[in-house]
């Protein structure tokens, strides 16, 4: 459990100063692309890695601040990581083989030592800074050191706030559970967008109505009824986490059926939001409007859109997530149009995460 968010800092999180963080990056995707369109004014980019390096430096940005350049590099590292973690997973599990000293074991130790090592770097200037008065606490990286001076200042030490141990924990879990599930959403809805001009049309309608071709403004955000509408539909049909597991802590009894302690069960997320007796029988269409009078409307079980999990362990980044997508779309919309490449095949495959199996190709045009 994510204890930054789940102590005294929670809430304190102030998303109006993660703007800039926000539409700078974009401003960079934005930049790239545009340099790459050819003299026909097209251009054809496979958008998830882009979409990859659009989200890792945002949460890089958000984290680190200033040092966004040197938090790049554990988000390349943590990526490889989450790789050979999934390879591993598909194989049959012997216990206690992780801490054999295999090639791959070793591998693995080394890159979570490197990354390990950046961040303490990173942790030890920024504490350096806030000692001598230099640095702020605008980013998430600010927010947790100060959390643990302010507890090692009035007692002496690290009681209650968090120890650097912990503050390195939170780093690697942000970048490994905000980075790809953002980057996954924008790529489906890029793809959605391309498969369905009427949509983008009307998601760009409303953009160029609230912001014209200017900076997208953080009260103008709440107005954006059908772009929402879209980011919910995308969620609801290419859930990034296709489901989520609990362990039972003690016997328990779901529906008619009783299960002892220390059984996994998983929620099949994708599953529950394909069920055509909860959704209806256009389950598999793309329809933002069954969004339009909210989530709890959408479908006859008010609970059975779980994009970000539930209960407890609700995601903690989702109001993160959506204003950073919010972000990237407005900022695409505003500068170009876009359809689906002549080399796309619509392959959704799970592996880490929903994503299409052969890349998303799509072709853009500066508007
Ligand atoms: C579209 C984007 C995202 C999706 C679909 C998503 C999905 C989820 C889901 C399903 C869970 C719950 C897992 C479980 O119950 O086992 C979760 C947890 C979590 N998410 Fe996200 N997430 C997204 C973006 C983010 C972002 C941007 C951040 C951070 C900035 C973030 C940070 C976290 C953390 C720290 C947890 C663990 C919470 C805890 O256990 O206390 N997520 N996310």
């Amino acid at each position: 459990m994510s204890k930054f968010v789940t102590e005294d800092t929670h809430g304190s999180l102030n998303f109006q100063l993660m703007m800039p963080a926000f539409s700078a990056c974009c401003e960079e995707l934005v930049s790239r692309w545009t340099q790459s369109l050819g003299s026909d004014g097209w251009c054809e980019v496979d958008v998830c890695p882009a979409f990859q390096t659009l989200t890792g430096d945002v949460i890089s940005r958000t984290a680190f601040g200033s040092s966004y350049l040197e938090g790049r590099r554990i988000f390349e590292l943590q990526s490889v990581q989450a790789d050979r973690i999934v390879a591993e997973v598909k194989k049959i599990f012997i216990p206690g083989y992780m801490s054999l000293p295999t090639k791959k074991n070793r591998l693995m130790h080394q890159t979570n030592n490197e990354i390990e090592s950046i961040l303490r770097g990173l942790i030890e200037k920024r504490m350096q800074a806030m000692q001598q008065g230099e640095s702020t606490k605008d980013d998430l990286l600010g927010l947790m050191l100060e959390s643990n001076m302010r507890e090692t200042d009035d007692k002496g030490q690290p009681i209650l706030g968090m120890t650097i141990e912990e503050v390195i924990e939170e780093c690697k879990l942000f970048y490994f559970a905000g980075s790809e599930t953002t980057s996954v959403l924008l790529t489906w809805t890029m793809i959605v967008l391309a498969m369905h001009p009427e949509w983008q049309d009307r998601a760009r309608e409303e953009v160029l109505g609230l912001f014209a071709k200017n900076k997208p403004e953080y009260d103008g955000f709440s107005k954006l009824k059908t772009v929402t509408m879209i980011l919910y539909e995308v969620l609801r049909l290419y859930p990034p986490a296709v489901a989520f597991m609990r362990k039972t802590y003690k016997e328990i009894e779901i529906g008619s059926i009783t299960y002892p302690a220390g059984v996994i069960i998983e929620l099949p997320v994708l599953l529950i939001h394909h069920d055509p007796d909860i959704w209806g029988s256009d389950v598999h269409e793309f329809k933002p409007e069954r969004f339009a009078d909210g989530i709890a409307k959408a479908s006859k079980d008010p609970g059975a859109f779980l994009p970000f999990g539930w209960g407890p362990r609700i995601c903690i980044g989702q109001n993160f997530a959506l204003l950073e997508a919010k972000m990237a779309v407005c900022m695409i919309l505003q500068h170009f149009e876009f359809d689906l490449g002549p080399t796309y095949s619509h392959v959704p495959h799970n592996q880490k995460m929903l994503r299409p199996m052969h890349g998303a190709q799509i072709k853009l045009r500066a508007i």
